[in-house]
């Protein structure tokens, strides 16, 4: 049965990164991806302004939802102080499968937990299950009609707090209109836009930060 993409990525990793090495794991996949296939990771432009927003807030809880093949989990995980966790929700098995690979080789397992699942189911399984108390910070990266009510879904579930910080990936390409239109006009959120390209292309793209005022 001929490899996936996914696989593909790992394999090029797994023989070109260090083990252990986070920025060595993220390099790989870069050069991967626009050498030879592109693939929806967030990549190292935008990539950059997830690392400062990141460092920003320097989160003790974090939340990805998207995980994909692991690329940006590595990249929040590697900056997180000790004892601060990332939980990262995948709800394509082959894609958690991969993610789980690399997130081991890049050495920051012990820093995230990956759930297999929707996010409209594990949203509501957090405090309880995941023993997550409030977010401090959210990378919203899956079904880009799914941004809305998994934002609104979190203020139900009491998972944000006054500072709790989104960053939304994909503003333009694929786009997220109506997440953009719902975001910036509630009086809750403190939005700032950040321009930026789609992955390993030359086309525009976006990413947009909501701050929730509690
Ligand atoms: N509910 C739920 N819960 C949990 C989940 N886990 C996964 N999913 C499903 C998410 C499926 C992948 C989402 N990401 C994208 O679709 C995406 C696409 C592009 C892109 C593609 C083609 C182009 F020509 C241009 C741009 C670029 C990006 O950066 C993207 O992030 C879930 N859903
Ligand atoms: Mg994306």
């Amino acid at each position: 049965m001929n490899q996936s993409k996914e696989q593909r990525i790992l394999n090029f990793v797994l023989q070109n990164a260090v083990r252990g090495d986070p920025c060595s794991v993220i390099d790989a996949i870069d050069t991967y991806c626009s050498q030879k296939e592109w693939a929806m990771n967030v990549g190292n432009e935008k990539g950059l302004i997830l690392d400062k927003t990141v460092e920003e807030i320097n989160p003790s809880v974090a939340l990805e939802l998207g995980t994909y093949c692991g690329y940006s989990a590595v990249r929040i995980a590697r900056l997180l102080k000790a004892g601060a966790r990332l939980l990262t929700v995948e709800f394509n098995p082959e894609f958690a499968a991969i993610a789980k690979q690399m997130i081991e080789f890049a050495g920051v397992q012990d820093k995230v937990t990956l759930i297999e699942g929707p996010s409209e189911e594990i949203i509501p399984q957090l405090k309880k299950k995941y023993e997550v108390d409030t977010l401090d910070f959210v990378f919203v990266d899956h079904w880009k009609d799914r941004y809305t009510p998994d934002t609104i879904l979190l203020q139900e579930c009491s998972l944000l707090r006054k500072g709790s910080v989104l960053l939304a990936d994909n503003i333009i390409v694929p786009g997220a209109p109506e997440f953009v239109n719902y975001i910036r006009n509630n009086p809750r959120f403190q939005c700032t836009n950040y321009p930026s390209h789609l992955e390993y292309m030359k086309v525009q793209d976006a990413m947009e930060k909501a701050v929730f005022l509690g």
